[in-house]
């Protein structure tokens, strides 16, 4: 149970004074993304740091003012000008002067009654906004704010400025924010003493203090200490989560899988090719893993077409032959068919029995699968999150794969452990990722690297082109059918939509079928998965020789002989997504090309990234490149889903300090395994303050 002093920060943002329900739908959306488990709460509003701030303490007078910048002016009012009646088109304009010179202040849709009343004739008045110069007038439009002399200090000098969303503005996003800060309890301090004086850290309420209240531009840098110390906060919290799973997993461990190496043998004679130096490592590490009886929890990093799948199927015959079960969890259901079906014919020459586990199968069928697991008649189970369920219970799970793709989350991977009691667990991922957001995701996971690309592959030619020479490009892809070539088409969207100039698939298929006719096929999400099945089987078969697709075929999509990759709108895709995309071509022994088709003028980061793409096919320097560019949500695509991202800290800003987290975690976790102590309890009190419940259930678990 959260502890009560955190009620009032995880009450909903209506508690509030000034929000309705219709503002708190839109600081949801804001706050916690397109998909929220809840709706806002006043933590979230606390944690929604500024990026800028608005600074009104240029004072000048009248003549000394500039074209657009803020300035704030002590004037006197001369007179009104309302707009000539049956004019309403023309602004209202006031009259105001200093010792140096005359300015207007110009409202449009003005209410002269109210204007008259703040602003007598006569009286002195601060007026801040920006100043335009006009043919050698001066004149403030909407002047931002306009007060008294008496009431000079309800005038912010210093106003921070939030990012924002649909139906919320500057002003009342900084109501709400101030609304929330005197919310902010007395929290316990879980930092030792001489820590924060070494850091300079300030509490965590003086912190957020300061970043919702600053007195300065440098005051909400992520450099500043209040940021950081919030930061460090959040990564500690994450570390000591992942820590805690991680010796959960490791403390109910026990069991030594040790094959006789039979099955892996057959196996291995039967793959038409030699497995890469990368590929042996790997099997060898996760196989002297699992013959270890302390429980496996290792990290498969694999560059795109590096092999993965032969390595999983390699570490499932090994717990097999050692009498066990293991399962591979796949992130949607075209992958979990495509393992099934490269997996199938070798599982059943080395006599392994597998079953397909999905949303698809239903009935006596799943009812006959769940009957098989546990009564243990099925060695091998590929499936997607269905295999999660409650009722998939195992006779003796020993090895479980997820395929993660960074789909799943922590707790995906802690319920696959609950389902044996000693399974080893493998995580892939299928777009390398940097060190820091290993990390982040997976805390201190032991890792093998597939950094080794099969020697029969041939390098993919990237080149980008605009979207000018279309035709040109269509005239090549109609030659390529003509010569028996397969082709993916990538398009951003599934259908046109009036608010983004983009081609969707529909239209480049219609548009493409016109050219091609029945060669060109179309997938795309939100089909139903058996016309999913049945465009990628058409693919596979050649029968359509054009796959007009969204990027649902971007992870793992296995079709070697396809060789031409065209991504439209190229600048829309982050560098992971490109990497991934192109991986789906020079999977065989012919030589392919990828073609990143851009609608000109090219931003300077969609510039970066294509750049990138044409100089390297190296995964690992590539996710580097990405986070250097875009950052770490964003990459993951989770900064905004509500998953396991950070909402204030920043890989690249603070790189240092997860490192100096994730060796504090150990150690607290060492000296004080159950967070029993009194900093233990404030330690608590930090967890759940980011939302990491589940670890402290798991600390209640025992
Ligand atoms: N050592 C090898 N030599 C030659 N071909 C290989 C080797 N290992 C795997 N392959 C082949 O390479 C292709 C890609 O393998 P796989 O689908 O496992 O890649 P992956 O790592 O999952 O890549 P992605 O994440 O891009 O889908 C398959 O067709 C597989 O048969």
């Amino acid at each position: 149970m959260r502890p009560d002093i955190l009620n009032p920060l995880f009450a909903p943002v209506e508690k509030l004074p000034g929000i309705g329900p219709k503002l708190a739908v839109s600081l949801t959306k804001l706050l916690r993304g397109n998909n929220p488990d809840t709706g806002a709460r006043v933590i979230d509003l606390l944690f929604h740091l500024p990026h800028s701030v608005i600074d009104r303490r240029n004072r000048p007078e009248i003549a000394d003012t500039h074209q657009g910048v803020l300035a704030t002016i002590k004037v006197r009012i001369d007179r009104h000008e309302p707009p000539p009646r049956g004019k309403g088109r023309l602004p209202y304009r006031i009259y105001v002067h200093d010792e140096t010179g005359e300015m207007a202040l110009t409202y449009f849709h003005g209410q002269g009654s109210w204007l008259e009343k703040q602003m007598p004739v006569g009286s002195v008045r601060y007026v801040s906004g920006k100043v335009d110069w006009f043919n050698g007038r001066a004149a403030m439009v909407h002047p931002d704010y306009v007060v008294a002399e008496e009431k000079l200090h309800e005038l912010p000098m210093i106003e921070p400025v939030y990012p924002l969303s649909a139906g919320i503005s500057q002003k009342i996003i900084n109501k709400a924010v101030r609304a929330a800060v005197t919310h902010l309890p007395d929290l316990p301090e879980w930092i030792e003493a001489n820590v924060l004086a070494r850091q300079s850290f300030p509490t965590v309420q003086e912190a957020l203090g300061r970043l919702h209240n600053p007195q300065d531009a440098l005051d909400v840098s992520p450099q500043a200490v209040a940021w950081k110390r919030l930061a460090y906060d959040e990564m500690l919290a994450g570390q000591l989560a992942l820590a805690l799973v991680r010796s959960k997993m490791k403390r109910g461990a026990g069991k030594a899988w040790k094959g006789d190496g039979s099955k892996r043998r057959i196996i291995l004679d039967a793959i038409p090719y030699e497995l890469t130096g990368a590929q042996k490592r790997s099997v060898g590490e996760i196989v002297s893993d699992m013959e270890n009886p302390q429980r496996m929890l290792r990290l498969l990093q694999g560059d795109v077409g590096s092999g993965k799948t032969i390595v999983a199927l390699l570490a499932c015959a090994a717990a097999i032959e050692a009498g066990g079960q293991a399962t591979i969890m796949a992130p949607t259901e075209i992958l979990a068919r495509q393992h099934l079906a490269t997996i199938g014919p070798l599982a059943e020459k080395a006599g392994i029995r597998l079953a397909i586990l999905t949303g698809r199968e239903k009935g006596k069928e799943r009812e006959r699968i769940y009957a098989e697991l546990a009564s243990g008649d099925i060695d091998l189970l590929v499936g997607t999150h269905a295999i999660f369920q409650a009722n998939v219970v195992f006779k003796d799970l020993a090895l479980g794969i997820v395929d993660e793709q960074h789909r799943f989350g922590v707790h995906q991977r802690l319920s696959l452990a609950s389902k044996g009691g000693a399974a080893d667990i493998l995580v892939m991922t299928a777009t390398p990722i940097p060190r820091t957001l290993v990390l982040t995701f997976f805390g201190d996971m032991d890792v093998s690297k597939l950094d080794e690309k099969p020697p029969t592959r041939q390098k993919v030619i990237t080149n980008a082109l605009s979207m000018e020479r279309l035709d040109e490009l269509v005239g090549r892809v109609s030659d390529a059918v003509a010569k028996g070539g397969k082709i993916y088409w990538i398009c951003p969207l599934v259908e046109d939509n009036d608010e983004l100039p983009v081609t969707s698939v529909e239209t480049r298929f219609a548009a493409l079928q016109k050219v091609l006719g029945e060669r060109v096929g179309l997938i795309h999400g939100r089909m139903k998965p058996a016309e999913k099945d049945a465009a990628m089987d058409a693919f596979k078969n050649g029968r359509t020789q054009v796959l007009v697709a969204t990027t649902v075929i971007e992870v793992g999509v296995d079709v070697p002989d396809a060789t031409i990759m065209v991504i439209e709108h190229a600048e829309r895709f982050g560098l992971a997504q490109l990497h991934q995309l192109r991986g789906r071509v020079g999977r065989g022994s012919m030589a392919s090309t990828c073609l990143l088709l851009y609608k000109a003028p090219l931003g300077e980061v969609a510039q970066a990234r294509i750049k990138i793409m044409r100089e390297t096919e190296d995964g690992f320097r590539i996710a580097e490149e990405d986070l250097r560019l875009r950052g770490e949500g964003e990459i993951l695509g989770t900064r905004q889903s509500g998953g396991p991202g950070f909402q204030i800290a920043r890989a690249e800003e603070h790189g240092e300090l997860l490192e100096i987290a994730r060796d504090d975690a150990r150690l607290i976790l060492n000296d004080d395994p159950d967070l029993a102590s009194p900093r233990g309890q404030a330690l608590r009190v930090l967890l759940y303050l980011f939302s990491k419940d589940d670890a402290v259930r798991l600390l209640q678990a025992g």
